[in-house]
């Protein structure tokens, strides 16, 4: 199957690659150029990513590109709660390859902090995420389950996170994977980026897409919720 061939929702765009290094270079070349529009309109940008294995192809082309870096705010659309030097580290993998060459001048919005429990964590989380300004350019991955950020279809707490209203703007999430113990950015916050992205490699995405789109039920496949316009989805093989 070919993503082509998906019935998405009007003003949702997807583009198909050769393979996963041209998907980071076109990745790559198209965030830039989000973030470059947005420091010509508002001075700054602000882009939120995800963590996961299959970004980090992405996330060093995305460093060499040039622009005026010291204005862009990278934050995380999800944690894992571990401290930043440990393996699963999102913030860990996004300071050792995308917060380098030109691109290390620009300042990060982390999500980890210490704290006495995952709840107690993601409150501290919540409120540095009020310092957020308004999400330029968002990069979402997706699970074969559905699930995208840390929004984990029957994690305790994933219907709160995907209210359209939710008050908060970081909650703690339970992941079937180790570890366990999650952050995620809800649904208001990452609804409202003005550029959201979906990277995805590999038949299996798409058949969880399919899924997604005929399911139309967020609770059970969150990514469901961000398929609409004006979403920008790259898939290669
Ligand atoms: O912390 C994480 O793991 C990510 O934020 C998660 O949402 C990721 O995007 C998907 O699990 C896809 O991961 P892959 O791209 O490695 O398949």
């Amino acid at each position: 199957m070919a993503i082509s061939e998906l019935d998405f929702p009007l003003g949702v765009v997807a583009r198909s690659h050769s393979d996963a290094q041209q998907l980071a270079t076109a990745l790559a070349e198209a965030v830039a150029a989000a973030l470059r529009a947005a420091i010509d309109s508002h001075g700054t940008a602000t882009l939120v990513v995800s963590g996961g294995r299959s970004p980090i192809a992405f996330f060093e082309c995305l460093a060499e590109q040039p622009l005026p870096w010291a204005r862009v705010l990278v934050s995380l659309a999800d944690e894992r709660w571990v401290p930043v030097g440990h393996a699963d580290s999102n913030e860990g993998l996004v300071r050792r390859h995308l917060l380098r060459g030109p691109a290390a001048d620009a300042r990060l919005l982390g999500l980890y902090q210490r704290a006495d429990s995952l709840q107690a964590a993601a409150q501290l989380a919540d409120q540095a995420l009020a310092e957020l300004p308004p999400i330029d350019v968002l990069v979402l991955g997706m699970g074969d389950d559905g699930h995208t950020a840390s929004l984990f279809p029957d994690s305790p707490g994933l219907s709160e996170a995907l209210r359209g209203d939710c008050p908060r703007r970081c909650l703690p999430m339970l992941a079937p994977s180790v570890p366990h113990q999650r952050l995620t950015l809800t649904r208001p916050l990452l609804a409202a980026a003005r550029l959201p992205l979906l990277a995805i490699q590999g038949p299996g995405k798409l058949d969880t897409l399919q899924q997604a789109l005929q399911l139309n039920d967020p609770e059970r496949m969150p990514i469901q919720a961000f398929l609409r316009a004006p979403l920008e989805i790259h898939w290669c093989p």
